[in-house]
């Protein structure tokens, strides 16, 4: 099918018709030291969503990039914001918007390198930290921002962060940041910004809902989309345990663990607490596991992701604030110990594994409860959920 409906307001979304394909960075005619940035940073030719989109951004057009998890959305409009950005002025020229703390730092990172050779200078304005540290290094000068909503926005009403010079704006992991938890702190920032702004929605998820609302604050967007058949990665084996009541998870757990531990795996859970007593039981029981969650300390998270980034720990057990973004390539295993609250979280969630082209497993824990929730995702995205094979290590 060429396009899909939005039933309920009558609306209709395809991606747009002729946008080109360039098979080669060089045919991009990007800076020179942007270029050399990014053969440094080890890619040799662009992605999928690479080769139609960086192009796209790069003409000022706004942009909705939909492309499945891994497939290096981060790179696509890094790399057209540091094409797009004026290195020789000092001012804040391109903002980018993501949900979580980790994932604001990791992008951050990418810029950096990416812009390498260009001597970018790119600040993380997140929650958690020093307010004091966001001031100093925003009064120095930054061409480009990655924050967390909430902080851009205090560093904005503080009158720290100029909002008169930003090009672009890119909202990453779009369908959560105009989700009900973001959307007002989002349009408030967008208020700030100088009027015909360009605007760059990215996610592997794109709602509906998200589209209509995207019509509010884009003009005329470029569309890349892609449909919900296709959205699963091949890549990505998913599978299904069968518990008969909840209190079964955890031996089943303990039964896996060695399977964990061949790579590095991810563990999800829906509350908090969960992921406490979780931990807590598995420690007791003599297994090595790290977790990570929002009420924790910011100084604990890095640590913690720090260590799991090194392979020095290898099975992380978090909630969905690990779902959406976070790129460590050696994470082979994805659990869904609880399965998430959202279609779309489900496929961030198994996306942990699989980054580009690897491979990657999705084990999904499933009570009686549960059977009709995991049959609607098979459904939803037209894939196959199979019966965990009896000996996991020989697919992970
Ligand atoms: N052109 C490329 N060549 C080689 N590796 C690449 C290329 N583009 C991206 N990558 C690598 O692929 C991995 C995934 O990229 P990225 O994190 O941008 O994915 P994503 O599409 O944003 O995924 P998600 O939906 O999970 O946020 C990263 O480790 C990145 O360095």
């Amino acid at each position: 099918m060429e396009f899909d409906r939005d039933l309920d307001r009558g609306l209709k979304f395809k991606t747009s018709k002729k946008i080109p394909v360039f098979g080669s960075f060089e045919e991009m005619n990007l800076k020179e030291d942007l270029l050399k940035g990014i053969y440094s940073y080890g890619f040799e030719a662009p992605s999928a969503i690479q080769s139609r989109a960086i192009m796209q951004i790069i003409s000022g057009r706004d942009t909705i990039a939909q492309a499945q998890s891994g497939t290096g959305k981060t790179a696509t409009f890094s790399i057209a914001m540091l094409q797009t950005i004026d290195i020789n002025k000092k001012d804040t020229q391109a903002l980018v918007l993501s949900p979580t703390r980790e994932l604001a730092i990791q992008i951050q990172d990418v810029i950096k390198s990416l812009g390498d050779y260009m001597n970018v200078k790119c600040h993380a304005c997140t929650g958690g930290r020093a307010v004091g540290n966001d001031m100093k290094s925003l009064n120095k000068g930054q061409h480009i921002v990655s924050g967390t909503p909430g902080r851009v926005l205090d560093m904005i009403n503080r009158r720290v962060l100029n909002t008169r010079h930003i090009k672009i704006l890119v909202m990453d992991e779009a369908d959560e940041l105009l989700g009900k938890g973001f959307q007002d702190q989002i349009y408030e920032i967008y208020k700030f910004l100088p009027p015909g702004a360009q605007v760059v929605v990215v996610s592997a998820t794109v709602p509906h809902s998200v589209l209509a609302v995207t019509r509010k604050f884009m003009n005329n967007p470029v569309k890349i989309l892609v449909k919900r058949d296709e959205i699963t990665l091949e890549g990505i084996k998913q599978y299904y345990v069968q518990v008969e009541k909840e209190d079964w998870k955890f031996d089943t757990l303990c039964d896996l663990y060695d399977s964990l531990t061949i790579t590095q795996a991810v563990i999800f859970c829906n509350t908090k607490k969960k992921v406490n007593w979780l931990a807590d039981s598995l420690k007791n029981a003599n297994f090595s596991v790290v977790s990570m969650h929002g009420d924790m300390k910011q100084e604990e998270r890095d640590k913690i992701m720090n260590e799991f980034r090194l392979g020095n720990s290898r099975v992380l057990i978090s909630t969905d604030v690990w779902a959406r973004g976070i790129d460590v390539q050696q994470v082979s295993l994805v659990i869904n110990y609880d399965l998430p609250i959202d279609r779309e979280n489900y496929i961030h969630r198994i996306g942990r594994s699989g980054r580009f082209g690897r491979k990657g497993v999705a084990v999904n824990f499933v009570t009686k409860d549960d059977v009709d929730t995991l049959h609607d995702l098979e459904h939803f995205y037209d894939t196959k959920i199979d019966e965990m094979p009896a000996d996991l290590s020989t697919v992970v």
